[in-house]
């Protein structure tokens, strides 16, 4: 029976996590790695720091040591994704569920974070949420989707019972590799997309870009093993569609920056949120490079990124490619 949920992880997404998981009154223990972020949310119920101006259920209660976890059923583990290793390093022997909720792939490594976790934590059980969520909107109860993807069918329909509210709807799968490269993908993707923006390219370049931007996140995800289905539902295309399309995304935001002209180090200099995309597309270009797997879009985000080619020569290399058929 999983009763008591934790969070490890206090920015914006953790936060709006934990405000699901208490919303039936359970009492919720978030951990949070900035002082001033468990004291703004035990003091005044609010996340300032990452989610200001969103009042907090009073069941959440914020702690600094991840110890205080102990007595939790299972944790959603909510780190960026270059961090989730070093965190998860910290917990003493888990070997409860953890529900991974990072969307990324480690630097180093090249790995997802189901291995990334196992290796932190071999005993614990491993599921992942992903889904369109702008953390902004579940905090404050507005209706969203996620997959929740875990092998155990029996463990997945615990968590997804425990985990669902009226307004947030857990849809169960068991494709892990699959949930978890629809969230890394989308966000280099949605990169791209502000680009597309800042720019000022186009409604049609958009759309045009959303769909061949599917096609590599496809054909990335079928070489690593995920399944079409999962790609193409809330934790892939549905998340796709999210972020390429509003300037809540901080990826598409940070997209658009670079589409206006402005250099990718003064965008991400001295940021406090997280975009994933610019840590996960060099190595999600590297990873695609060593399977054989064509990957145009994310390798002109690369360019961008570490400023070696103008918006200008990256549109234009991927609008002289050669012509093909369509699909994957
Ligand atoms: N914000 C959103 O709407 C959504 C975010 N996500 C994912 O959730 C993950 C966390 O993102 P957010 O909660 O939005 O973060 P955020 O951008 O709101 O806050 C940054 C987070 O990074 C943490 N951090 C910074 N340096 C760290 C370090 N050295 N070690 C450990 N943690 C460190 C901070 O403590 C803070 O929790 C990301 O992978 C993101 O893609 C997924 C769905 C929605
Ligand atoms: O993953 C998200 C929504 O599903 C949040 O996107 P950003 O990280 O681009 O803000």
């Amino acid at each position: 029976m999983i009763r008591r949920l934790g969070v490890i992880g206090g920015g914006a997404w953790g936060t709006a996590l934990a405000q699901v998981a208490a919303g039936g009154g359970e009492e919720t223990l978030l951990w949070a790695r900035e002082p001033e972020v468990v004291g703004s949310i035990n003091e005044a119920h609010e996340n300032a720091a990452f989610l200001a101006g969103y009042p907090l259920n009073p069941a959440i209660r914020a702690t600094g040591d991840l110890a205080d976890l102990g007595a939790c059923d299972a944790l959603l583990v909510v780190t960026p994704a270059q961090h989730m290793r070093a965190v998860l390093g910290g917990l003493d022997g888990w070997a409860r569920p953890l529900i991974l909720c990072a969307k990324g792939m480690e630097e180093a490594s090249m790995k997802l974070m189901h291995d990334v976790a196992h290796e932190a934590q071999p005993n614990a059980a491993i599921a992942v949420l992903s889904g369109p969520t702008f953390a902004h909107e579940v905090a404050i109860g507005k209706p969203a989707a996620v997959t929740l993807a875990v092998e155990d069918r029996a463990l997945g329909e615990a968590l997804s019972a425990r985990l669902a509210r009226p307004n947030f709807r857990p849809y169960l799968s068991d494709d892990v590799v699959g949930a978890e490269i629809g969230g890394a993908v989308k966000n280099v993707l949605a990169i791209a997309c502000g680009v597309v923006e800042g720019r000022r390219l186009g409604q049609n370049a958009r759309a045009a870009l959303i769909s061949r931007g599917f096609a590599e996140m496809t054909r990335f995800g079928l070489a690593r093993g995920a399944r079409a289905e999962t790609l193409a539902g809330l934790s892939g295309l549905g998340d796709l569609v999210l972020t390429c399309s509003s300037e809540s995304s901080r990826n598409f935001s940070l997209g658009k920056g670079l589409g206006e002209g402005r250099a990718a180090a003064e965008l991400l200099a001295d940021r406090r949120t997280v975009a994933e995309g610019a840590h996960t597309a060099p190595v999600l270009k590297r990873a695609a490079e060593a399977m054989g797997v064509d990957m145009p879009i994310v390798a002109a985000v690369c360019a961008l990124l570490r400023s070696e080619a103008s918006v200008d020569e990256v549109v234009e290399a991927l609008l002289s490619r050669p012509l093909r058929a369509e699909g994957f």
